[in-house]
């Protein structure tokens, strides 16, 4: 197969994905009103191609560029980090039950090695369950609301996230729709168990990748959609908020740990990006390739249920943030970004699809990118299904992902509680 334009034949530590148009998709392609049946089969085939290829794209002209959108959410991030550490931790995640809330620096882990950043979680906002009911599923305790800082501290914070978060609902639903096309199935099949859109009001058959388990306290036939959101920042510098960057015992230079090599553990991540660059994902051979700010794009990426659902033809990449480089160190401004994690229903049981569902262009596509790639089976540095757990509920994937990565939640207010 003839190399596409921009062309990586051979290992180029260098190459920067935002260097080769086949991994930058159209989204007015998709969803416009200049998109035409010919326009919308033309994304539906380019998607296939990166999906299956890398799992991680550019995404231009989406809905969140519009009407500078994206920019007053940066806005909104750098008035929130300019904030005392005391005021920002007015929200500490520690105050709340459901992991919610600011982390700071140097809190979290990613394969038990610090990551040098500090963010805001976020997730679907919605009454908790009783502590009964979640005693006896932990779990369910991932459903609850969000903490925001009063708009005389930090104007807009919950007016928005809301509508950031809305909107990437949205397009993460209408993402999932191309995909279900991609890859030859019943529409339908994925939207019910993994948008956060009310299940009746698009999906016409459903059930296909996943059964919902009853649990005690919820309505029989709900799925309880759940997805989360960060405001992230990757600070410069080795000394923030009076806490002290790592030391990295292998070579004992100063961590450029942002996050550490993982896969998202939910199906769909759409990751907005400020200038600062840092962000790598690995290639089925195991090379990090760079992925930088691309202007008037965002960076959409695959978690492990859809490598599940799957079967694994389309793993999810494995990527990391460098932070504190040299570059990012010349550049003088710390690494900002904004991510949301769509997610299957917590109560939805993903089940791998058997292999005859997908069209056989979709096992071409894996050739080819097999073949781009130079491997026959995946390199990564994470290990193998990570985050699956086959036979059971999503929300235990999501309770072990989170518990693992704030500990201090747990221990205030999950102790004993199996994780
Ligand atoms: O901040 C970024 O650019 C990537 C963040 C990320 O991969 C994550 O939080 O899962
Ligand atoms: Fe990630």
């Amino acid at each position: 197969m003839a190399l596409p334009a921009g062309g990586f034949a051979g290992p180029d530590p260098g190459f920067d994905l935002s260097a080769n148009p086949s991994f930058t998709l159209d989204y007015k392609q998709w969803v416009s009103p200049q998109a035409t049946p010919e326009s919308r089969a033309a994304f539906v085939t380019s998607l296939r191609d990166t999906v299956v290829g890398l799992g991680f794209f550019y995404l231009k002209d989406s809905p969140l560029e519009e009407e500078g959108r994206k920019q007053n959410m940066f806005e909104l991030s750098e008035r929130f980090f300019a904030l005392s550490l005391e005021q920002r931790m007015k929200i500490d995640i520690e105050n709340s039950r459901h992991f919610r809330g600011y982390s700071k620096f140097g809190d979290e882990r990613t394969q038990s090695r610090v990551d040098h950043r500090d963010q805001i979680d976020y997730a679907t906002h919605d009454a908790p369950f009783s502590t009964d009911v979640s005693a006896q599923t932990p779990f369910l305790n991932l459903r609850g609301t969000n903490q925001y800082l009063p708009d005389i501290v930090l104007d807009g914070h919950e007016r928005m996230v809301t509508d950031w978060f809305a909107r990437c609902d949205e397009l993460s639903f209408q993402l999932t729709v191309a995909i279900e096309q991609a890859l030859g199935l019943e529409k339908g099949a994925l939207t019910s168990f993994v948008s956060s859109t009310e299940l009746d009001s698009h999906s016409e058959s459903g059930g296909k990748v996943a059964e919902l388990k009853s649990l005690p306290g919820v309505t029989q036939g709900k799925a309880l959609q759940y997805a989360r959101m960060k405001m992230i920042r990757y600070p410069l510098g080795e000394l923030v908020d009076g806490i002290k960057r790592t030391v990295d015992s292998a070579n004992a230079n100063i961590s450029t740990q942002g996050v550490g090599a993982h896969k998202d553990g939910g199906w769909l991540t759409l990751l907005a990006t400020s200038r600062v660059g840092g962000l790598q994902v690995q290639d089925l051979s195991g090379r990090w390739l760079n992925v930088p700010h691309n202007e008037g794009s965002i960076v959409v990426n695959f978690g492990q249920q859809f490598e599940v659902v799957t079967q694994g033809l389309m793993p999810a990449a494995t990527h990391r943030v460098l932070s504190n480089t040299p570059e990012q160190i010349a550049l003088g401004a710390d690494r900002l970004s904004i991510a949301y994690f769509s997610m299957p229903a917590l109560n939805a049981i993903m089940k791998p699809l058997p292999q005859e569902s997908f069209g056989k262009e979709v096992r071409e596509a894996y050739a080819r990118a097999q073949e781009r790639w130079g491997s026959d089976e995946p390199v990564s540095d994470v290990v193998r299904k990570d985050l699956h757990a086959p036979l059971e509920p999503f929300g235990i994937i999501a309770w072990r992902g989170i518990t693992r990565s704030h500990p201090g939640v747990v221990a205030r207010w999950h102790q004993g509680v199996p994780t």
